[in-house]
């Protein structure tokens, strides 16, 4: 039988723990056909992002239109889009798409290095952001689209309606950069589902941002309804981080195996 397919337009990750790496990895996990469409190429390891180079907008649309117009897509997962020209050109080829989109709008990544322009903000916000079934800005992101700063868990849901005044249909607001426990608000301006994770103490959680919103576009693929898609992808991203390894010299990434168990 046919896996749902799930398609990722990101930017590579040569590490394996973000990025388009990150988002394969996800989607073998979950029982779907993963395919990508390239962005851009990083340098990148344990310690942070050493280069970053931006593919054409010409292959990017091109890349997308051989998956979809041939093979066909269930749901659609966006991660580093490095340029303004790119966000709009994803943010046009995803309105002409009859599927579910994710948008995690990377900006930074954990290291501190930008992996979205500055100039590309504007376009996020008003091209990118009315095209998603669901955005899932973390803390950092929520802070540059929308100048809300989020200190505690009470300022959550602030945070979600001022990304929802953009247009995307849900908001998954990430606090996994608050202190205790894990929680991250999904709503859609009426309902409100609270996500509560315990917090792991594990250093190693290189790819957290990229691999819940692959895990929601898998779900999302599968015909789930967003608040089920989103429980699962908070359930396995929870283990993923718990299973998270040390690799070179600095912070290593979540297990996407984690659920297939590894020899000791
Ligand atoms: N130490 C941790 N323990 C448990 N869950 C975490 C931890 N760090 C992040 N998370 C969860 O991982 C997911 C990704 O969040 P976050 O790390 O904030 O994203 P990003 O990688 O975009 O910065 C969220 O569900 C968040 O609550
Ligand atoms: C190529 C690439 N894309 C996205 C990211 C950011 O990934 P994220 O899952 O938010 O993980 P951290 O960087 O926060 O660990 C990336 N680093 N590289």
């Amino acid at each position: 039988m046919r896996p749902p397919l799930v398609l990722t337009v990101a930017g590579s990750d040569s590490g394996g723990g973000a990025g388009i790496q990150a988002d394969l990895k996800t989607m073998l996990a979950l029982g779907t056909h993963g395919m990508s469409v390239l962005t851009a190429v990083t340098a990148q390891n344990s310690l942070g992002v050493q280069g970053a180079w931006e593919l054409p907008v010409a292959a990017v649309r091109a890349q997308y239109r051989s998956v979809v117009d041939d093979i066909g897509v269930h749901a659609v997962k966006t991660g580093m889009l490095s340029s303004a020209e790119l966000v709009e050109a994803v943010a046009e080829l995803i309105d002409g798409t009859d599927a579910p989109a994710v948008v995690d709008p990377v900006g930074v990544s954990k290291h501190g290095d930008a992996l979205l322009a500055a100039s590309a903000l504007d376009s996020v916000r008003t091209r990118l952001l009315p095209v998603a079934t669901v955005a899932t800005p973390n803390l950092d992101e929520v802070a540059q689209l929308t100048g809300v700063r989020v200190g505690s868990e009470a300022d959550l849901r602030r945070a979600a309606s001022a990304v929802l005044e953009y247009g995307p249909r849900w908001v998954l607001v990430k606090g996994g950069h608050l202190p205790g426990d894990a929680v991250d608000l999904l709503t859609d301006g009426s309902e409100e589902h609270w996500l509560r994770g315990p917090r792991l103490d594990n250093r190693h959680t290189h790819g957290t941002g990229c691999t819940l919103a692959s895990a929601v576009a898998c779900g999302l693929a599968k015909g789930q309804p967003v608040p089920d898609a989103v429980r699962a992808a908070k359930e396995y991203v929870t283990g993923a981080i718990r299973s998270g390894f040390a690799l070179g010299a600095g912070i290593g990434p979540v297990d996407h195996g984690w659920e297939l168990g590894r020899p000791s």
